[in-house]
């Protein structure tokens, strides 16, 4: 179990705190979800987490232990961030090598997880000649072959279409799976929440904290457009619709987009 308290994150030009009084856990193997409006404060807390950011003042703990905050947190983590962020000049091997530092076994396990997202194929071309989608599953090809224990992902399926964000759902699902790393993942869309996690944390706005959590049950797969996810989904918006009017006018914004 990782548990995360934030005492305070405060930037230096704002009013008041963007997070404060934060506290999350994220139990071994599981998927979790962060929903909230914009601006209020997910990806700060990805930051401080993955030791970006070293202003905030928190603590962890790991399997019952306070971690020195000073120090990165101990544990293999993958990213996946907005955008692919893939490097232009190197093949799609070569970009997996480069996170592997070019160690032993390297390009026999870079190219089974380009098989396990259906990319074998590419492995010499560059990322310009690949469509968005699939440089999004080499993104995610990345973000697992370092083999993480935990993995943090900033709306990684933004501003795809929608039939090409649910494949990379699949894919997702399916890396995750495999080998069960603990995951944050931050969305606006509690739709793609509800399809993917273990339990789903919603946040006010600043300063931020979890105003509500919610573990999901349904078991897998739970495509975005199915009658169980969207009864669950219309219950939720029913029973709380105040906290969730930010986020639906945001998921709105999305679907005119
Ligand atoms: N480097 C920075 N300096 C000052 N303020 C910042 C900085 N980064 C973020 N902020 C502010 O902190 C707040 C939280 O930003 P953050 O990007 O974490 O929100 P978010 O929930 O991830 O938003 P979105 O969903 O739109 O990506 C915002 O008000 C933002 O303007």
């Amino acid at each position: 179990m990782l548990t995360v308290t934030i005492e305070k994150k405060w930037y230096a030009q704002a009013k008041m705190p963007t997070l404060e009084n934060l506290q999350l856990s994220i139990a071994d193997g599981e998927f979790v979800a962060l929903v909230g409006p914009s601006g209020c404060g997910k990806s700060t807390l990805l930051n401080i987490l993955s030791g970006l950011d070293k202003q905030a003042q928190f603590q962890l703990q790991w399997q019952g232990q306070t971690l020195d905050t000073r120090q990165r947190l101990p544990l293999k983590m993958g990213f996946m961030f907005q955008d692919s962020r893939l490097m232009p000049w190197l093949t799609v091997l070569d970009n997996l090598l480069l996170v592997l530092n070019h160690s032993a076994h390297s390009r026999e396990l870079a190219l089974h997880y380009l098989q396990a997202v259906g990319l074998e194929a590419q492995a010499h071309q560059f990322p310009a000649q690949l469509s968005g989608g699939m440089q999004r599953r080499v993104a995610l090809a990345r973000a697992f072959v370092v083999q993480p224990r935990l993995l943090l992902m900033d709306e990684p399926f933004i501003s795809v279409d929608a039939p090409t964000a649910e494949r990379l759902r699949h894919v997702l699902l399916s890396l995750w799976l495999t080998s069960r790393p603990m995951v944050l993942f931050v969305t606006h869309d509690l739709r793609e929440a509800l399809s993917l996690a273990d339990r789903v944390l919603f946040l006010s706005m600043n300063p931020a904290r979890v105003v509500l959590e919610q573990p999901i049950v349904l078991p897998h797969p739970r495509p975005t457009g199915s009658t169980e996810l969207l009864q669950l989904y219309q219950q939720l918006l029913t029973t709380h619709p105040d906290l969730l009017s930010g986020i639906r006018q945001e998921e709105r914004h999305t679907d005119v987009i």
